[in-house]
């Protein structure tokens, strides 16, 4: 009981009149992100990391619709599993942290500052293109579009050039969320500069070194998963 009064009483950490403190952003964002299709549904979220405190959205809600009141903020490190042993420092009560935290989590252990999930028709989609045209796993891959330059190479690398080749992996859908975990760590380390895993049937994660990089680059991928899909639907190769 106490341990709840204390959680509750963190309000301070949710509420500021600052519109970039990460308790105003994620519900800024993910209004933005539903008008584009990529939460709607309840599907997808974002989740901000600052200092030791990442911010979490709640599951199973209309995101466009969440408040700030609602984050919850967990104490940075903290155990990806069991989530029972998950630092929590303010939970609001008759509400659940989204599924995707183990998720997210992977993305801040790798040094991102923010995680964008997202159920965008377009990635979804591409990794059907993706299934279609090769037969197997493996990864998106698209080359000589201009957009590219908006993705990094990799950490400290400078961004992609025109002639470079934007791979993005792609792993197997899960039944339930957490469970696609330790396939999009697989995918990280296999992959090591990659700032985002596509989830087969079910849309994208992307990360950022910050919350606006996280943002242009879901929005350049985005546009790139678009582009494939018409140039497909047009008999173009896209790569
Ligand atoms: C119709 S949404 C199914 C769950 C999901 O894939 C998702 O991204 C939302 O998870 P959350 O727990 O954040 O609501
Ligand atoms: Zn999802």
């Amino acid at each position: 009981m106490e341990d709840r009064n204390e959680q509750e009483s963190n309000d301070h950490l949710v509420l500021s009149d600052d519109p970039q403190h990460p308790a105003n952003l994620i519900p800024s964002l993910c209004r933005q992100f539903y008008s584009l299709g990529w939460v709607t549904g309840t599907g997808g979220g974002t989740s901000i990391r600052r200092d030791d405190h990442i911010f979490i959205a709640p599951s199973g809600v209309q995101k466009e619709l969440i408040k700030s009141n609602e984050i919850f903020v967990l104490s940075y490190p903290t155990p990806k599993y069991p989530p029972s042993a998950r630092k929590y420092i303010r939970k609001p009560q008759e509400l659940k942290p989204s599924a995707c935290t183990p998720l997210f989590l992977a993305a801040f252990d790798r040094g991102a500052l923010c995680c964008i999930h997202t159920h965008s028709q377009w990635a979804v989609l591409a990794t059907l293109l993706v299934e279609r045209e090769k037969g197997k796993d493996g990864c998106f891959e698209i080359s000589n579009i201009e957009q590219i330059k908006g993705i990094p190479k990799g950490q400290g690398k400078g961004m992609l050039g025109y002639h470079d080749t934007l791979r993005i992996p792609i792993i197997e859908n899960t039944a339930f969320e957490e469970d696609l975990t330790g396939s999009l760590e697989k995918a990280m380390d296999e992959y090591p500069d990659t700032y985002a895993v596509l989830v087969r049937r079910h849309g994208i994660y992307v990360w950022g070194d910050t919350v606006a990089k996280a943002k242009t680059q879901c929005e350049s991928l985005d546009y790139l998963f678009q582009l494939a899909v018409e140039m497909h639907k047009l008999g173009m190769p896209w790569t």
